[in-house]
């Protein structure tokens, strides 16, 4: 695999507690050459880009700058972590109308500078916005990507590695579908460094419902989550700017995909410089088969309350 070329630009369109974690996350590990931070709230947005600015002398050099749409041209990478995000009790679905109202003229921005580069949504519901996002740009469905169940899995590897004390980068297992609620877990295919790994029943309902329902424990304690999603957002990232290939349970489109075609959801998913270069298929069971299908069904009946 060629390494893509160092010189990178990266635009950050909404810089509330995801967007701003995420800027801060590709300052640290400094992953671009150009950052631009984008806001409907433009004095946060510069707070922000001013605060990380003063922070340079201690890491490597990059421009930051509080921008427009303008800026959006010769983007490699546009992240979206604009709009609203779930209050205590409610769930991401419960944000789509507000959110989808507000990806209308995102996207439209975000088009009228930029028709190369790769859409990288986070919004709630993101697998929804990310559907939204394709319709609305007219990009192929390899250059819009969500962030789909990459925290999940993130979460589920953190917590089997807690039950079975291994690191969690030893550790390989997969949450597929909605980054929600009827998400589900792969447990056939977990497993450390390749080894198989068994699991009671017990483990296996105790860490499944701690890893789906770890965004509500978050935000009833402190109001959102944030630095694991920032993370994950960098490990998208690195590997499209990377041209890495490493496969990433990212939400893509899918297309007569176990049974599944026209939504996003998702599944382990080959990412390089060209955004999702292939889906890799899955051999489900058919209780996970029932599930998955189910997880499509939930999303598909919301985006047809939608018009797009
Ligand atoms: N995909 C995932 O795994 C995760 C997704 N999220 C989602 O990310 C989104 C952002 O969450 P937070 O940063 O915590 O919210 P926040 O409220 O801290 O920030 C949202 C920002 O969006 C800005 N904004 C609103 N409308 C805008 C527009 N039209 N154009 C540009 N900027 C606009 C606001 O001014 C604000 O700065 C939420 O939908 C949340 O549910 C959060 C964590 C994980
Ligand atoms: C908020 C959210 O989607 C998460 O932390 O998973």
């Amino acid at each position: 695999m060629e390494p893509k070329v160092s010189s990178s630009k990266v635009v950050i369109i909404g810089t509330g507690a995801v967007g701003a974690t995420t800027a801060y996350t590709l300052l640290l590990r400094e992953r671009v050459s150009e950052l631009v931070l984008i806001d409907a709230n433009k004095e946060r947005a510069l707070g922000e880009a001013l605060d990380m600015n003063h922070g340079l002398p201690f890491t490597g050099g990059m421009k930051i700058w509080a921008g427009d749409y303008s800026d959006c041209a010769g983007a490699d990478i546009i992240v979206i972590a604009a709009g609203a995000s779930q209050q205590p009790g409610e769930t991401r679905i419960d944000l789509l109308k507000r959110n989808a109202r507000i990806f209308d003229s995102i996207i439209q921005n975000i088009v009228k500078y930029n028709t190369h580069g790769i859409i990288l949504v986070a919004t709630n519901p993101v697998d929804i916005l990310s559907y939204v996002s394709l319709k609305k740009s007219g990009f192929p469905s390899n250059r819009v990507i969500g962030s789909g169940t990459l925290l999940d899995s993130a979460r589920f590897r953190y917590l089997i590695g807690e039950a079975k004390e291994i690191n969690p980068r030893s550790i390989h297992a997969h949450i597929i579908g909605e980054h929600g609620d009827s998400e589900l877990p792969l447990w056939s295919l977990a497993n450390v460094a390749g080894i198989d790994v068994e699991f009671t029943d017990e483990e296996r309902e105790r860490i499944f419902e701690s890893t789906k329902n770890a965004a509500y424990e978050i935000i009833n304690a402190k109001g959102a989550t944030f630095y694991a999603i920032a993370l994950a957002l960098d490990r998208i990232i690195v590997s499209i700017l990377k041209n890495e290939a490493s496969v990433l349970n990212v939400s893509t489109l899918l297309n007569d995909y176990n049974g599944v075609s026209d939504v996003y959801l998702g599944v382990p998913c080959i990412v390089d410089s060209t955004g999702v270069r292939e889906v890799l298929n899955l051999e489900l069971n058919d209780e996970e088969l029932e599930k998955f299908q189910a997880s499509a069904n939930k999303l598909k009946a919301a985006i047809a309350e939608l018009e797009l």
